[in-house]
């Protein structure tokens, strides 16, 4: 069995060593296309979590004090420890979450493009000179790490949800204690390998797997975890958000979305079908910011359905290891349940099934990329997050209309919409109540832009020059006596 050229970490790392689980147990990683195992993780819980924090604390005291060309010095190693190492990365991401391996390819570069472009921007984390009211006195802010963070990080972008949390808190000055899914820990305890590799000190990552229930009861009840940045279900993350008022934690929150992608009958429709395929079937749909509900105008609906059911059907589905395949196996048998529940509730209220529609003949977790027409707001999917490869259809006549069907949920991370009339472009940024708005492309993830969504999908940015603003904190500096 490969240990993809040694990053495959089948241990825990507290305070610069790779332990086991006190219980001396381990918890088995599958390969969700094949079904065999690749091998094992420690089963760890509060009490490993609990020195992992008190390691970061300790680590804190120096790394938090440690220059900026430092900190920057070694973030550059580290992206470049990533991108010499994005082949064998990007296979094993690929052997334990299943997307196809030009998707992996991506993911490590991204991760890797989050780790420059914080070591670039801490560079402009500056304070200001504020006028004070009288002579005798002058005012000033100035900026300081949180202090140990507390890190947990979902299984569908296991590397670059790892990024975007620990390159802005190691640039900052942060020390972090991690707890990556436990369906795929190995993209996320490969991070400490490479930042030990490059040089970072014994604390500063510390990276734990494990009983959720443990590593994350011991992350929040600690006084000394400062801040807690999640990315996952709403459902966790509100749990998390009721832990932290205990200790008065910093959070930011990555949760779900409910992404509505609306087509106008003045849309470019093969520009909209080519945005429609990625931003649906991305990840085989186990994308936060995934479409979850197509809204096209009455005048254009039918030659869009035509051609995404065209599109879908040439989708290459397989195990993802294999170059050219598109569409690899869903994380697991549990995903495949939640979409046939969104099949058969839409079809049991009107829906036409015209593409896919089961699981597919490789077995396991593969299910057909499935297209849905005759979509109502009655149905399942309209509330709730599909998460897999489903694309539901839904008609509507007016602007007014949509806008306010899209509108329509508690969540509220991604939207999307093809038109050619800019004026709309406008009004549809100004009256879709989501956190991030994409016009004419089904792609909107990039390091340079804020990502993070409003209502029920959580709070604070990812990215950006925002992203770092939650692992510092702003302090009011006050000189009198002049
Ligand atoms: N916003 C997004 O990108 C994501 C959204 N989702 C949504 O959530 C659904 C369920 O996916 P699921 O994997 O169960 O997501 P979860 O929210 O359960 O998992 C995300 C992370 O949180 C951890 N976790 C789970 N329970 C706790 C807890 N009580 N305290 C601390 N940490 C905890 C998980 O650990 P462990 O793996 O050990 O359980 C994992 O590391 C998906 O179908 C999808 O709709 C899921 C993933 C990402
Ligand atoms: O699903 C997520 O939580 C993050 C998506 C990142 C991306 O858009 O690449």
């Amino acid at each position: 069995m490969s240990n993809f050229n040694g990053l495959m970490m089948e241990a825990n790392l507290i305070g610069g060593q790779w332990i086991k689980a006190d219980s001396g147990t381990a918890i088995e990683v599958t390969n969700p296309a094949t079904g065999d195992v690749l091998g094992t993780v420690p089963n760890a819980g509060g009490d490993e979590t609990e020195r992992a924090i008190a390691a970061a604390s300790e680590a804190f005291k120096t790394f938090g004090r440690t220059s900026l060309s430092e900190r920057v010095g070694l973030l550059h190693k580290l992206h470049d420890a990533l991108m010499d190492n994005q082949e064998d990365l990007a296979q094993m991401l690929t052997a334990e979450q299943g997307k196809p391996i030009f998707e992996a390819r991506g993911e490590i570069a991204i991760g890797a493009a989050y780790v420059k472009w914080f070591a670039e921007e801490i560079r402009r984390a500056k304070g200001e000179i504020i006028p004070a009211p009288g002579n005798d006195r002058r005012l000033m802010t100035t900026r300081h790490p949180v202090g140990v963070v507390g890190a947990i990080t979902p299984w569908n972008f296991p590397s670059s949800m790892l990024a975007r949390k620990l390159a802005p808190a190691l640039a900052a000055g942060c020390t972090v204690v991690a707890k990556p899914a436990t369906s795929t820990p190995y993209s996320g305890l490969v991070w400490g390998k490479l930042c030990q590799d490059v040089g970072y000190p014994d604390g500063v990552v510390n990276i734990l797997t494990g009983s959720a229930r443990g590593i994350g009861g011991a992350i929040m009840e600690s006084p000394d975890v400062r801040k807690v940045t999640f990315t996952g279900s709403t459902e966790v993350g509100k749990t998390l958000i009721r832990q932290s008022a205990d200790t008065v934690k910093k959070v930011s929150m990555e949760l779900g979305g409910n992404a509505p992608f609306i087509v106008f009958d003045d849309a470019d429709v093969d520009a909209a079908i080519e945005g429609a395929m990625i931003a649906k079937f991305r990840n085989m749909g186990q994308t936060c910011v995934c479409t979850n509900r197509f809204y096209v105008q009455a005048g254009i609906h039918d030659t869009f359905v035509a051609k995404l059911k065209e599109a879908v059907a040439a989708l290459k589905l397989g195990n993802g290891a294999e170059d050219g395949v598109q569409q690899g196996p869903l994380i697991d048998d549990g995903a495949v349940a939640k979409v046939e529940e969104f099949i058969a509730d839409a079809a049991a209220k009107g829906g036409d099934v015209v593409q896919g529609g089961k699981r597919h003949a490789n077995g396991g977790s593969f299910f057909e990329p499935t297209v849905i027409t005759g979509a109502t707001q009655d149905m399942m999917f309209a509330k709730e997050e599909i998460f897999g490869p489903l694309a539901a259809v839904f008609k509507f006549e007016a602007e007014e209309d949509v806008i306010e069907m899209a509108n329509d949920t508690e969540f509220g991370l991604a939207a999307y919409a093809y038109t050619r009339d800019i004026a709309r472009a406008f009004r549809l940024n100004e009256g879709l109540d989501y956190g991030m708005v994409g016009i004419n492309t089904g792609l909107i993830t990039t390091v340079e832009a804020p990502f993070g969504g409003v209502k029920e999908s959580g709070m604070g940015k990812e990215g950006g020059s925002q992203g770092l603003d939650d692992y510092m904190e702003t302090k009011y500096f006050c000189v009198a006596g002049l």
